[in-house]
């Protein structure tokens, strides 16, 4: 849908040198808050620092973290591939023009669905490769006819990262126990699937503190690669030993102001001497390092209520336009845009969005420079599970994005949510825009109670 069409005015497209305060006022103006707003150099920068420091290994994009068309396109550019979670991000990294043989289906636990389109899109593009975390969805690919590229997920047995809801590596519920591993990478094998790779992911925002996790994890994953590749090449009916061996994503990004950025060059000296002599190229699967400091959220300040010992703003964001603080008491750093702001005495401040919830506060009694209604804020390093993790809680619809591309213009990316969109669902085939095979309102069937 056009901006016409959705009623959404189309602004004006502004060039932009630099993130300065009276730039992003503009776009405020522009494009009206909540608004993500995302520099595509900052997400190229980041994917060159990352390539210099894992020289010769694969880097495939997280697109959970931001699966934002211009995101796609500028990393696949760049030379990234894409690592997709779910059908829809299979489908865009495909939009986005990623050839079969840099994008892999990381499947957990697929629906149905999931499963046919992966397949689907493998037969169109063979050099896909379907990543399995349980025998389960190996039988799944197989009743469908599939026996193409399987890279099997493992799980490691180690978890790292910012928050517990994040660390993937020791939860059941993500890959094939560490001890089946082998056993089922070679009956793969035996089944005909092409066993072309080994995976894990520790976790999520790894930081320098957790280096000795990521070297056992790694050198377990170097082990385990070995053991795979002397099965593979071993076996009665040998094929040819893995590709890759994908250590996952994880590399963490500083929130706090004080807080260092990771020693990249020390987390790829130690994921090279951990992972050792193995016949497989390494592969590498970060998302938030590559967008997160390349995003923020303005926001508009509605509300100024003086409360005992704190101050709450009420701003037009809130956990459903930025979940990380709710869900994980995530830090953001928060800046007034005012011209004025640096002149104003910082008071202990509450900010909080407008959804009914406790949870829905972006900081507590932080010092902030005093606000008034009307200011604009930025939410900082909001380019990563920023819009991904958005809802449409208590009815209200996402925001906008807007990139800033190379060459200093700033477009929108992806429009604002109206109401209309809210309600559109709800509308009966032929009363609204109803383009789907999924039943509708408006097709009654009788159910027993
Ligand atoms: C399988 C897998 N790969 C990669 C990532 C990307 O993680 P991050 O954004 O921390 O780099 C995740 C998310 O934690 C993941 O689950
Ligand atoms: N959503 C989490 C990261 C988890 C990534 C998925 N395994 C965050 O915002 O920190």
């Amino acid at each position: 849908m056009s901006a016409a069409e959705s009623g959404v005015p189309n602004p004006p497209v502004r060039r932009l040198g630099d993130w300065s305060a009276s730039h992003l006022r503009d776009l405020a103006d522009d494009y009206g808050t909540s608004l993500y707003v995302l520099d595509l150099e900052r997400v190229r920068e980041n994917y060159e620092r990352l390539e210099t420091a894992f020289p010769e290994s694969e880097i495939m994009f997280a697109a959970k973290a931001n699966a934002l068309g211009r995101v796609l396109e500028t990393l696949l550019e760049a030379g990234a591939g894409i690592e997709c979670a779910s059908a829809g991000e299979l489908v865009r990294a495909l939009e986005a023009g990623a050839p079969g043989e840099r994008v892999h289906y990381t499947a957990v636990n697929p629906p149905a669905t999931d499963l046919d389109l992966a397949v689907d899109a493998a037969a169109d593009n063979h050099a896909l490769t379907i990543t399995a975390g349980a025998e389960d969805t190996i039988d799944r690919l197989e009743e469908r006819g599939y026996d193409g590229r399987l890279c099997l997920r493992v799980n490691p047995g180690i978890g790292a990262g910012h928050h517990k809801k994040v660390r993937t590596g020791a939860d059941a519920k993500f890959g094939v126990p560490a001890n089946r591993a082998v056993e089922t990478a070679v009956d793969a094998a035996e089944r005909g699937f092409d066993v072309v790779g080994v995976h894990a992911h520790v976790g999520s925002g790894v930081s320098s503190d957790d280096l000795d996790a990521h070297r056992e994890f790694v050198s377990r994953m170097g082990d385990l690669a070995r053991e795979v590749n002397e099965a593979l090449t071993a076996a009665p009916d040998a094929q040819a030993g893995l590709e890759f061996v994908d250590v996952g994503g994880g590399f963490g990004v500083p929130y706090r102001e004080d807080e260092a950025p990771l020693d990249l060059e020390a987390v790829a000296e130690a994921t090279r001497d951990a992972l050792g002599e193995v016949d497989a190229r390494l592969t590498i699967e970060p998302g938030r390092y590559l967008v997160a400091d390349a995003g923020v959220l303005l926001t508009r300040v509605n509300t100024v209520k003086d409360a005992p010992e704190t101050t709450v703003v009420g701003v037009d964001a809130g956990m459903t336009t930025l979940a990380r603080p709710a869900m994980y008491g995530s830090y953001h750093p928060i800046r007034n845009l005012e011209a004025n702001a640096v002149d104003r005495p910082e008071t202990p401040q509450t900010v909080t969005g407008p959804i009914c919830e406790s949870s829905d506060v972006f900081c507590t009694d932080r010092s902030l420079p005093e606000t008034a209604r009307g200011d604009l804020l930025t939410i900082g390093n909001a380019g990563a599970y920023g819009y991904e993790m958005a809802s449409t809680y208590n009815s209200r619809p996402r925001p906008a994005s807007v990139v800033l591309e190379a060459d200093g213009l700033a477009t929108l990316s992806r429009r604002r949510e109206t109401l209309e969109d809210v309600v559109r669902l709800e509308r009966a085939a032929g009363d609204g825009e109803v383009d789907s095979d999924e039943p509708n309102r408006g097709s009654p069937r009788e159910v027993s109670r």
